[in-house]
């Protein structure tokens, strides 16, 4: 049997008074499992996953390895190293994505053991990030150019490709992660990540990915969940009927 990683109990989120995103989502993440998490536009997809960074505020208990967020090594910003969110845009970031890398190999340099530390850990992330970013068709010098100046879709192959050479997280949290992409390199970033799911040697565990499109589902899918109305379920099929997501959202004691 799959050895469980993440649990969510419970978890509900609000962000209007008297208005419910979703409520009591429940939920366990196993070793090996690339959870497609799909719904309609607003229906709560980014916040679910925010909530399970830690990012947005929820009621509810999130439980990672038998520990809550705070209990965790480097407490909750250890744990978002650990089950980590990608955002679909990198747009709110200051500076380059190097500048950026740098800054959170440091942040974790300081929380790792003394057995971890590398004096040239930030140096090996970044070459192994440029090396990543190279095989989707990155050219090495935008890792240098500011995030603003950066196109849609090189920002997120940057980003999941920082995520990814980081190798901290074992579930990673995918919002839309190959939305301005072309086909075929989204291909490419499918790949990766699924092999990197299956490589003993890397930190990554698992996914919860949110996708708009059918055919990703398919592809790199092998649990698949739908969010609408405030309710999150699971279901075996990789593509469900727009009948399938009420557009309304739960308001309190409805
Ligand atoms: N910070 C915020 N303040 C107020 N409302 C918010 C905030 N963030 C999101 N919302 C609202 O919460 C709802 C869910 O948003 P969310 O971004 O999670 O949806 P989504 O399912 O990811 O949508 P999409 O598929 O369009 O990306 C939406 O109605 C959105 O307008």
């Amino acid at each position: 049997m799959s050895k469980v990683v993440l649990e969510l109990m419970k978890i509900s989120c609000s962000l209007e008074k008297g208005v419910d995103i979703f409520t009591d989502v429940n939920l366990s993440v196993n070793e090996g499992d690339v959870l497609v998490l799909q719904g309609r536009s607003g229906s709560g997809k980014s916040t679910l996953l925010k909530c399970i960074a830690n990012l947005a505020a929820h009621s509810g208990d999130i439980v990672f390895h038998g520990k809550t967020p705070q209990e965790c090594r480097g407490r909750v910003p250890g744990y978002r190293t650990r089950v980590m969110y990608v955002p679909q845009r990198p747009s709110l970031l200051p500076d380059t994505p190097s500048d950026f890398l740098s800054a959170v190999s440091r942040l974790q340099s300081r929380q790792a053991s003394a057995q971890e530390k590398g004096e040239n850990r930030t140096e090996h992330i970044l070459k192994r990030a440029v090396s990543v970013g190279r095989a989707w068709g990155i050219p090495p010098e935008l890792w240098t150019r500011d995030w603003m100046k950066l196109s849609g879709g090189e920002g997120q192959r940057i980003l999941i490709a920082a995520a990814l050479s980081l190798n901290t997280a074992e579930v990673l949290l995918l919002d839309e992660p190959t939305s301005a992409l072309d086909a075929e390199t989204s291909l490419q970033v499918e790949d990766f990540i699924l092999d990197k799911i299956q490589s003993a040697e890397e930190s990554l565990k698992a996914v919860i990915w949110i996708t708009h499109s059918a055919e990703q589902s398919k592809r790199v899918g092998t649990r698949f969940l739908n969010l609408s109305a405030g309710s999150c379920f699971e279901t075996d099929d990789y593509n469900p009927p727009l009948s399938a997501f009420p557009t309304t959202v739960k308001g309190k004691g409805m």
